[in-house]
Parts: structure tokens; C-alpha cells; sequence
């Protein structure tokens, strides 16, 4: 379904529900493609808000690096295709919806939740990285939760092929950038390891480590690894936050060391 015989899809191809969300440059809807009948995201992109952010390229890039990408527990991106003023991205539809909803609702999450998800991360991550990609925005906000409950990373805006050091403009959250890219220095997979401790730690107390009223106080408290685990938090998962959250990029714990530690196994069936 992501070639349509005899060209281009196009919008007639759908039938449009329910808005879904707003993105950053459109807006998000369900739909259906009519035949064969699959259900789908619609993620509808202003040609014009795209060229006023000069964000263009950053799509286009997307679009290349998520045609390769084929994973469990990543979005797919089935297709694209535009008119004169709209880009449409044909995205997988996660029934379950929005990972961070569903973690303010329940304020924190338990231990066997907690690492089933960072084992989820950690195998796409894995395989994007065996794939040479750089995700760079891990965060709640931008993970889905499909119709068995798994996750699945999206919006690779800022995914970049390894190593880059392209600034990113400082939109969206700061708490989960690691302290090589707060100094600009050329970054690499690493920042993405860093970024799981931050969710780990952000499934477990609800709130990222470093949060803070003002950033130059989140800036300081992730460079001094100024942080706290409330009492509630196990051993285990401190074990490995604190393996994940360290300064020294190369020193961080490996992907494969992570899916294998004793606190994340001890709540994981290993994979088959
Ligand atoms: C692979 O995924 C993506 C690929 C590309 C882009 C994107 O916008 N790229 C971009 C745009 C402009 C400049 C540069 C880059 C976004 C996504 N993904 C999402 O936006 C997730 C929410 S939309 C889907 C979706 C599904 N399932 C749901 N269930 C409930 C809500 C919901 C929402």
C-alpha cells in the first residue's frame, strides 16, 4: 500500500475523519483510503508554512530517511504526495494514541511499565542507529502507543544521519537535551541513550530529572547531572538512569547493555 498502481495517490483517494491533533505546520486527521479500505493519519502540511520556517529540506530529509525505516515499534510513514498548496503525509494510525496523554493521566507509570516501554525504545532506537540515523527528539510527546499497547517513535523532524551537529533552534523542550548539545559540540547516537534515561526517569516520577522554572537552570542542573530520585523509585531503575545519564557521551550505557540489564530484563519476557 505504499505504491498505488498507476501514480500519485491523491486526496479523493480518501475518505477524511475525525482531526486527530494539530502538528507544528498542519493539522493531523483520520482517514481512510477507500480502496483497498486502511485506515490512516493525514497529516496535512501548508506548502507556505513550511517555506516561512525553512523547514523544507527538514521534510524532505524525513521523508528519505522514514522510506527506510520498517520497525515495530517506529511510525510508519506509508506514502506522500501534494497539490499546489498542501503536502500530505499518509501516516500509521496508533489507536491507542498519545504516550504523554496517557502518562499525565496517570500521573507516573510502575516499574514493569516503565521498562517495558525503555526496552521499546531501546529496540527501535537500536535499529535506527544500525541504520545510521540519529533520532535526536526522544521525548513523551512524541511517541504513539499502537493498538497492543507497544510504542512507537514519530516525527523524525529532527532525525539527522550520524554524526551531525546541525543546531537545532531551541523549540520545544530543553529537559531532554544532553550536555554536549547544549555546548554545540558535534554530537552523535549518544544523545539519543541520554534521552532514554530522561524518559526513563520521566515514566517513573512523571516529570523529566532536570525540570526546572527557567532554563538557564535546566542548562546548569544537566551540566552539573544535578538531579534526584524520589524514595518510590527502585533500585533497579536508578541502576540504570544513572548509567544513562552521564556526561561523557561514549561512557553512556550501550543500547544492547540497556535491553540486557537486570532491572529492565527482570520485567521484560526476553524477545523470542
Ligand atoms: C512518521 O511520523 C511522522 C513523520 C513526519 C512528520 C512530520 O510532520 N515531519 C515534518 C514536518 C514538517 C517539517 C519537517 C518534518 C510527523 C510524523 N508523525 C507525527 O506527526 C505524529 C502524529 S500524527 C500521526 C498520528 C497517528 N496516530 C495517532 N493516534 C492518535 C493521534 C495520532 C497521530
Amino acid at each position: 500500500y505504499t505504491h498505488k498502481k498507476g501514480g500519485k495517490f491523491s486526496l479523493k483517494d480518501f475518505d477524511i475523519g475525525r482531526p486527530l491533533g494539530k502538528g507544528k505546520f498542519g493539522s493531523v486527521y483520520l482517514a481512510r483510503h477507500k480502496n483497498p479500505e486502511y485506515i490512516v493519519a493525514l497529516k496535512i502540511l501548508f506548502k507556505s508554512q513550511l517555506q516561512n520556517a525553512t523547514v523544507e529540506h527538514q521534510l524532505l530529509r524525513e521523508i528519505e530517511i522514514q522510506g527506510h525505516l520498517r520497525h515495530p515499534h517506529i511510525l510508519r510513514m506509508y506514502t506522500y504526495f501534494w497539490d499546489e498548496k498542501k503536502i500530505y503525509l499518509v501516516l500509521e494510525y496508533a489507536e491507542k494514541g498519545e504516550l504523554y496523554k496517557t502518562l499525565q493521566s496517570q500521573s507516573r507509570f510502575s516499574d514493569k511499565t516503565s521498562a517495558l516501554y525503555i526496552y521499546q525504545m531501546a529496540d527501535a532506537l537500536q535499529y535506527c542507529h544500525t541504520k545510521n540515523v540519529i533520532h535526536r527528539d526522544i521525548k513523551p510527546e512524541n511517541i504513539l502507543i499502537g493498538s497492543d499497547g507497544e510504542l512507537k517513535i514519530s516525527d523524525f523532524g529532527w532525525s539527522v544521519h550520524a554524526p551531525g551537529n546541525k543546531r537545532r533552534t531551541m523549540c520545544g523542550t530543553l529537559d531532554y537535551l544532553p550536555p554536549e548539545m547544549i555546548n554545540g559540540h558535534s554530537h552523535s547516537k549518544h544523545v539519543d541513550i541520554w534521552a532514554l534515561g530522561i524518559l526513563c526517569y520521566e515514566f517513573l516520577v512523571g516529570k523529566p530529572p532536570f525540570e526546572s522554572e527557567d532554563s538557564a537552570k535546566t542548562y546548569d542542573a544537566i551540566k552539573k547531572l544535578r538531579y534526584y530520585f524520589p524514595d518510590y523509585v527502585s533500585g533497579g531503575a536508578r541502576d540504570l538512569i544513572s548509567k544513562l545519564l552521564v556526561l561523557e557521551p561514549t561512557q553512556r550505557l550501550p543500547l544492547d547493555k540497556l535491553m540486557d540489564h537486570f532491572w529492565v530484563k527482570g520485567h521484560v519476557e526476553a524477545k523470542k
